[in-house]
C-alpha cells in the first residue's frame, strides 16, 4: 500500500538530508508506528506520502499513485485516498460537529443525501451520536480528536496518517483514541502514525518503524518504543 525506495529527502537550507536512503513497504491494513526523536525526519515521512514534498532521490508509491512522478492535477485525487489527523485538531471553528465532517464530502462533490445519511454513521462509529451540533468549543479534546478523525475517515480513505494524535491529550482520553484508531485499522484501512508516546507504542505491539537523523535504524513487527529512549 505504501512504498518507499531508497528515498532521500534534502531540503535546500538544510545540511544534512531529513531523509537518507530510506526503505520502507507498508501492506494494505497494516498498523505501524513512526517513532525517533525530533527533527530525525518523521514528519517529512508524511509530507512526501501527501506530495507536500517531493523526495531529491528514490520512488515513493502509495495504492497505485507513483507519487514522486505523478502530475499535479492528481494530486487531490491521491489526497483523497489520505485521510490526515494532527495533533491539533484542525477543526473549522465555526462550524458544527457535523459540518465540520460533512465539508470533507462536500468538497468532493458527494450529493446532498450521501453526505445526510454518512456523516451520522461515522459519527457514530467514533463515539459522538448525540454531540452533531456542538461548537469545536463546547467538547473536550479528546472529542474534537473523534471529530477530527471522523472528518479523515468519512470519505473512508485508504490509508490514515496521524501526526502525534494523542500529543495534546491525557493518557485515558490517548488510550480512547487508540482504541478508535485500531476500530479504523480493522476495517481494512492503513495507519501510518507518528509518535512520542512510549506508553501507547508499547501497549499496542504494533510494528514500530524507528527513525533517526533521517534514516531507518528499526523495523519491529511488533516493537516497543525501546529502552532509554
Ligand atoms: N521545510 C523545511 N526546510 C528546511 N529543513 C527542514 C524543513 N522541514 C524539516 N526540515 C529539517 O529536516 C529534518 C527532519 O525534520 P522533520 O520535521 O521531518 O522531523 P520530525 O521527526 O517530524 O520532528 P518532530 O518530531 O519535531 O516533528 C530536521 O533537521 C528539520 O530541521
Amino acid at each position: 500500500m505504501i512504498r518507499l525506495e531508497g528515498v532521500t529527502k534534502s531540503y535546500k537550507t538544510s545540511t544534512r538530508p531529513a531523509l537518507d536512503e530510506v526503505e520502507v513497504d507498508v501492506d494494505k491494513g497494516e498498523f505501524i508506528f513512526l517513532i525517533g526523536p525530533s527533527g530525525s525526519g518523521k514528519s517529512t515521512f508524511l509530507r512526501l506520502l501527501l506530495r507536500e514534498e517531493v523526495p531529491s532521490k528514490g520512488r515513493v508509491y502509495v495504492s497505485n499513485f507513483d507519487v514522486a512522478k505523478m502530475a499535479r492535477r492528481r494530486i487531490p485525487r491521491l489526497r483523497q485516498s489520505i485521510g490526515c489527523v494532527f495533533q491539533d485538531f484542525r477543526l473549522l471553528t465555526n462550524k458544527t460537529v457535523f459540518e465540520n465532517v460533512a465539508f470533507a464530502l462536500e468538497v468532493i462533490g458527494k450529493p446532498r443525501s450521501t453526505v445526510r445519511k454518512v456523516v451520522p454513521e461515522v459519527l457514530e462509529l467514533v463515539g459522538l451520536d448525540g454531540k452533531a451540533d456542538r461548537m469545536p468549543n463546547e467538547l473536550s479534546g479528546g472529542e474534537q480528536q473523534r471529530v477530527a478523525i471522523a472528518r479523515a475517515f468519512v470519505n473512508r480513505p485508504l490509508v490514515l496518517l496521524a501526526d502525534e494524535p494523542t500529543g495534546n491529550l491525557d493518557p485515558d482520553t490517548s488510550q480512547d483514541i487508540m482504541l478508535l484508531l485500531e476500530r479504523i485499522n480493522r476495517t481494512g484501512t492503513t495507519v501510518v502514525m507518528a509518535t512520542h508516546d512510549h506508553s501507547i507504542v508499547d501497549s499496542m505491539r504494533r510494528r514500530v518503524v524507528e527513525l533517526q537523523l533521517g534514516k531507518i535504524v528499526r523495523d519491529d513487527k511488533r516493537g516497543v518504543y525501546g529502552v532509554g529512549r
